[in-house]
């Protein structure tokens, strides 16, 4: 929470405030305490479903424990609201906190935000007092240590601006480490996103800074208050683009109680390790939705034309199917279901076809006759012949090393040149020896679902910066949430990678959500605002059809644009290194990937003990300068930005404005931005 200056006048109440938060601290206590002591229920015997259930029950315990723990810097609560008398039984005061505490009898003492008798603390206005009198926002030290408060009447005609004030106080905060949660400063229209109810999905557009990622996760939590039955069953996942990022958000969700979310990279939920690597166009072509169709003609090729009958014998009986009759068979079936168990169909269908000429000459067969024809020789060498068992793995082989049957199976889907890129130089001997690349993983994935259906279902998918997936990825997704829903969060001048959708309602397309509701947010909290009009002179150029956002906060020489030459280049960021480093929070010099390590070598033999981003995961805990590499910079923050070379940043990759966008948009407080070569023309 913001540190809030202290009204002598309420001295004796600030005392009564802490007086109470050492109570609920208590409170909390012995809660955490009593689950900790409660046995868990043993079921005796060693059974898979016993085992099953005492296994789920002891992670039922572990994980509510954590959330009762009292986290040391995480204040219990931070707000209070003061009802009209009789609008809540027995109680006219409430204190809000990220969790829900009680007295040991029953009585509240704090109650979670999520609950619906605290939204008044997020939506009332004057005009729209929703039977509050008043709302208390108390001020916290960074170690959970109440340090004051200020109150906001709700009576009276005109509106005051402590709320925004304190929004601010709390955005300055300095950071140190992992990202915070935004519980105590919900604005109204991140609310109503975060209050949506959990379909239909809900996807975000929202300009640098405006809270995206923190609407996905305070949903998150939301969701799991509202609908945790529903949702315990298929869980939940956060998509992350990065692990720089998921760690950046990691505490995020444990600080409002919820320990049980998993949050991981794109790669990680869809794809295999990559063992080999695609040049830039045949990754391309390879995430193109298109791909889906040439897949399935690569499988669906698969299937023959039977080219005699079978002959079923049976003690002195014979039984024939003839050739046109398995046609028949083969053809109804074929794209009618999945291709395995169209497989284990055809069986079924050319054994019924036996037994019904059994019956005719007054057999009375069952089911394990049936069973048993299908199963037979003669059934057997009619599927490899015609219905052949296949892997994902040897389909792609195929396609992507026999010229002919790629060409036979991409139609009219690709030209004949991006069929040539999307060709093997040098194939593998077989698909068993084949090495995948990451976007070839995913096309294993499409196939796999084809030949069987995947059955895993999420009860909610939360995916950050979405602009960036590619069609095979939100395909891939979209199979693993199949039943849930999804918070869909992104901004499309942020879209950097070369198979970027380009329009949510593409994105939602390939997601299979397209009844989805689509919102934008646009106050940029994170910039202040000469920062953000200054990045936005790249709007025009990267995304035309997207609105200048705007920023909610002015500081007074947020942005310096400094002109040098290649002599005094390095020494001048690290002069703005070490004059950031004088203001309290973070600070990151963000520069093109090729040129990082040379600056971080430069800034660690200046004396200025910097991290380098993406060494370990967690620099940005332990250290205040980090060194950033322009591509691991998407979705984090910093108070004190310096961006060094911006036209190396945009030469580095084709989408490199869109990165360039992204890297200036980082700045809490101040940025600066140091070149050498000139500026790119937009950003003269
Ligand atoms: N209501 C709020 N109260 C306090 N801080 C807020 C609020 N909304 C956003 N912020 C802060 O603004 C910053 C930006 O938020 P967030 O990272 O969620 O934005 P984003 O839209 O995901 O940005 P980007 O597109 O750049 O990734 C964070 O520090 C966040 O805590």
């Amino acid at each position: 929470m913001a540190e809030t200056t202290l009204n002598p006048a309420s001295t004796a109440e600030l005392e009564a405030e802490r007086v109470f938060l050492a109570e609920a601290k208590a409170a909390l206590a012995r809660m955490h305490q009593e689950v900790e002591e409660r046995d868990v229920p043993l079921i005796g015997g060693e059974d898979n479903d016993e085992r099953f259930t005492n296994e789920a029950n002891e992670r039922a315990k572990k994980m509510r424990t954590q959330a009762l723990l009292d986290l040391p810097d995480v204040p219990l609560f931070f707000g209070l609201l003061d009802y009209e008398v009789g609008t809540i039984e027995d109680l006219d005061q409430i204190h809000i906190g990220r969790r829900h505490v009680h007295d040991g009898s029953g009585v509240p003492l704090v109650i979670d935000w999520r609950a619906p008798v605290s939204v008044p603390f997020y939506r009332a206005t004057r005009s729209d007092r929703q039977r509050l009198v008043l709302r208390r926002r108390y001020g916290f030290s960074d170690h959970a240590e109440l340090t004051g408060f200020e109150d906001e009447s709700l009576i009276g005609a005109v509106e005051t601006d402590q709320a925004d004030a304190f929004l601010r106080a709390e955005i300055e905060r300095p950071r140190t480490g992992p990202m915070r949660d935004i519980v105590a400063t919900i604005q109204p229209e991140q609310d109503d996103l975060v209050r949506a109810a959990l379909h239909p999905s809900v996807c975000v557009q929202g300009a640098p800074g405006t809270g995206k990622t923190a609407v996905g996760l305070h949903r998150v939590a939301y969701l799991l208050y509202t609908e945790r039955e529903r949702l315990s069953r298929g869980g939940v996942v956060i998509v992350g683009p990065n692990r720089s990022f998921l760690s950046y958000i990691r505490k995020v969700l444990p600080a409002l109680g919820e320990v049980d979310v998993r949050q991981i990279t794109i790669d990680e939920l869809i794809s295999q390790p990559a063992t080999a690597v695609d040049d830039a166009e045949a990754a391309r072509l390879k995430s193109d939705a298109r791909m889906a169709l040439v897949l399935r003609r690569a499988l669906w090729s698969h299937i023959g034309v039977p080219a005699e009958g079978i002959l079923y014998s049976k003690g002195s009986q014979r039984y024939r199917v003839h050739d046109y009759e398995l046609a028949e068979i083969v053809s109804a079936l074929r794209e009618s279901t999945r291709y395995a168990p169209g497989r284990d169909a055809l069986a079924q269908r050319v054994a019924h076809a036996v037994l019904v000429q059994m019956e005719r000459r007054g057999e009375s067969p069952d089911d394990r006759v049936q069973n048993a024809v299908a199963r037979s020789k003669p059934v057997k060498a009619l599927l490899d012949a015609v219905w052949p068992k296949v892997v994902p793995e040897q389909v792609l082989h195929r396609l992507l090393s026999d010229a002919d049957f790629l060409s036979q199976c991409a139609g009219e889907e690709f030209t004949a040149a991006e069929c040539a890129a999307l060709l093997w130089q040098k194939p593998a001997r077989s698909w068993k020896s084949a090495k995948w690349s990451a976007a070839d993983t995913l096309l294993l994935d499409e196939l796999n679902d084809l030949i069987e259906r995947d059955s895993g279902s999420l009860g909610h998918l939360v995916l950050d910066e979405a602009q960036d997936l590619s069609a095979m990825q939100l395909r891939a997704l979209s199979r693993r949430c199949r039943t849930g829903s999804a918070t869909v969060l992104g901004d499309l001048a942020q879209a950097t990678t070369p198979w970027a959708a380009g329009s949510w309602a593409q994105v939602l397309a390939h997601l299979e959500k397209p009844d989805a509701v689509i919102a934008e947010l646009d106050r940029g909290f994170r910039v202040p605002e000469q920062i953000i009009d200054f990045a936005a002179k790249l709007l025009p150029q990267i995304a035309p059809t997207l609105g200048t956002p705007t920023g909610v906060r002015t500081i007074a020489d947020a942005l310096t644009v400094i002109a040098t030459d290649d002599q005094t280049f390095t020494e001048t960021l690290i002069t703005s290194c070490r004059a950031a480093l004088t203001t309290e929070g973070s600070v990151a010099l963000i520069a093109a990937d090729d040129r990082v390590t040379t600056l971080y070598d430069a800034l660690l033999a200046a004396g200025l003990k910097p991290a380098l981003l993406g060494a370990t995961e967690d620099e940005m805990d332990t250290t205040r300068l980090v060194c950033v590499p322009a591509t691991l910079a998407k979705g984090l923050e910093f108070d004190s930005v310096i961006v060094a070379e911006p036209s190396e940043i945009v030469a580095a990759e084709p989408r490199g404005l869109q990165r360039l966008y992204v890297v200036l948009t980082r700045a809490v407080s101040s940025l600066r931005v140091v070149h050498a070569t000139p500026l790119p023309e937009s950003l003269g």
